[in-house]
């Protein structure tokens, strides 16, 4: 087993390792669980035993839980069993239900206490630490939500032996992205096939990569600087799953981004980096693209909320481990994009 501590004004400890589900200990009295429809029943079945939960509530599977709607549906049956405000909510499963749980959670009753149990391998690395929390809108990714980070994180390692394959590779988009802003270790350590379920890479990789994200939202927990750095590829990947609707899942969406991004990177004047995003992506094996505009991927692309009054800006890397933050002319984004759009193969 392996912890990972989160500092600032409320610390927290992430666990990794195996059984956590049917160890962990909260000290609120009633809990209520969230978890996504398609999850293994036996998962559910473990924390509902172990926490005594007053309510399971059962959410849409993938992005189609971060709505409005489902967020209104939820907080309504927290209401209907009168969670008090000394209760709580665990979020249990991948990030689309850690982001959606956690908003519930950040606005019941203005806010009771939120915990995590990730079961994907991007839920572990990323989204289940950090305390960004919400649902998209029909304009965008993540365009409503809250900083409500959890009180303690557990990734049980044994549910990952159920992730179909793909979702796994998903995922380690994420744990790619903490290699090139931070560690270039984890770069090599992500494509062994020694990081996979039950193997001997697994854990140590997975606590490394998540003392990424601790350290950089221990520093910055509402990303008033760096953390904007674990946004590298995002701005194009939000855009991705945008104009395709979610047809492209959110850990591929960020594969393509990344490559997007190093190109912009060395067009900016940074080093070539593209060998390394290029190498990720034929590991991952993405979902094909549909033939894309620039114009409706812009307009995606403006929302992102590290825009600010004078447009958007961009995370690029001067080299491995050395974001950095800027704005890019419109003929470098769009020259990028051309070439990053002849290099992506209609399948892989
Ligand atoms: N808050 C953050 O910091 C943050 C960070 C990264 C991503 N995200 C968000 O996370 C979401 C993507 O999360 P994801 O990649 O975990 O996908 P996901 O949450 O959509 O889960 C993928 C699928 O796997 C299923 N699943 C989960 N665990 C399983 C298991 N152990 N066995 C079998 N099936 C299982 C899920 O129910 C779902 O159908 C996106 O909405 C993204 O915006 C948030
Ligand atoms: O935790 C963060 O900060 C991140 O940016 C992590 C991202 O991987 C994640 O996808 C996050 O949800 C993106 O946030 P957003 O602010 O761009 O919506
Ligand atoms: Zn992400």
């Amino acid at each position: 087993m392996k912890q990972i501590e989160v500092g600032g004004a409320a610390p927290y400890t992430v666990q990794v390792g195996a059984g956590l589900l049917s160890a962990a200990r909260v000290p609120e009295r009633q809990v209520v669980l969230i978890h996504a429809e398609d999850l293994p029943i036996e998962f559910v079945e473990q924390v509902e035993n172990n926490l005594q939960t007053i309510l399971t509530v059962r959410v849409p599977a993938r992005d189609a839980c971060k709505t409005l709607e489902v967020y209104a549906g939820v907080l309504s049956q927290l209401a209907q069993v009168n969670l008090p405000r000394d209760g709580a909510v665990v979020g249990l499963g991948g990030g689309a239900v850690t982001d959606l749980a956690g908003f519930v959670a950040a606005s019941y009753l203005r806010g009771v206490a939120f915990y995590t149990m990730p079961t994907t391998l991007l839920g572990m690395v990323d989204a289940a630490v950090g305390g960004k929390t919400g649902v998209n809108l029909p304009e965008g990714k993540n365009l409503v939500g809250a900083f409500w980070p959890p009180k303690a994180v557990w990734c049980d390692t044994d549910t990952l032996a159920t992730l179909p394959p793909d979702v796994f590779r998903e995922g380690a988009a994420e744990a790619f992205k903490h290699g090139l802003i931070s560690d270039p270790s984890l770069l090599g350590r992500v494509l062994d096939p020694a990081f996979r379920p039950g193997g001997a890479l697994l854990e140590g990789t997975l606590a490394d990569a998540i003392a990424v994200k601790a350290g950089v939202v221990t520093r910055d927990p509402t990303e008033k600087g760096e953390r904007a750095f674990l946004n590298f590829g995002h701005t194009l990947a939000h855009a991705i799953e945008g104009v395709t609707q979610q047809a492209i899942p959110h850990g591929e969406a960020v594969g393509y981004g990344m490559h997007y991004a190093a190109i912009l990177s060395r067009e900016m004047g940074g080093a070539d980096l593209t060998g390394h995003t290029w190498r990720f992506l034929n590991w991952q094996s993405p979902t094909p693209l549909p033939d894309l505009n620039f114009a409706e991927v812009t307009a995606y692309m403006n929302r992102d909320k590290k825009a600010d009054s004078q447009g958007v800006r961009f995370v690029l890397l001067h080299d491995v481990a050395r974001p950095y933050l800027t704005r890019v002319p419109e003929n470098i984004l769009r020259r990028a994009f051309e070439e990053w759009q002849s290099e992506i193969p209609a399948c892989w």
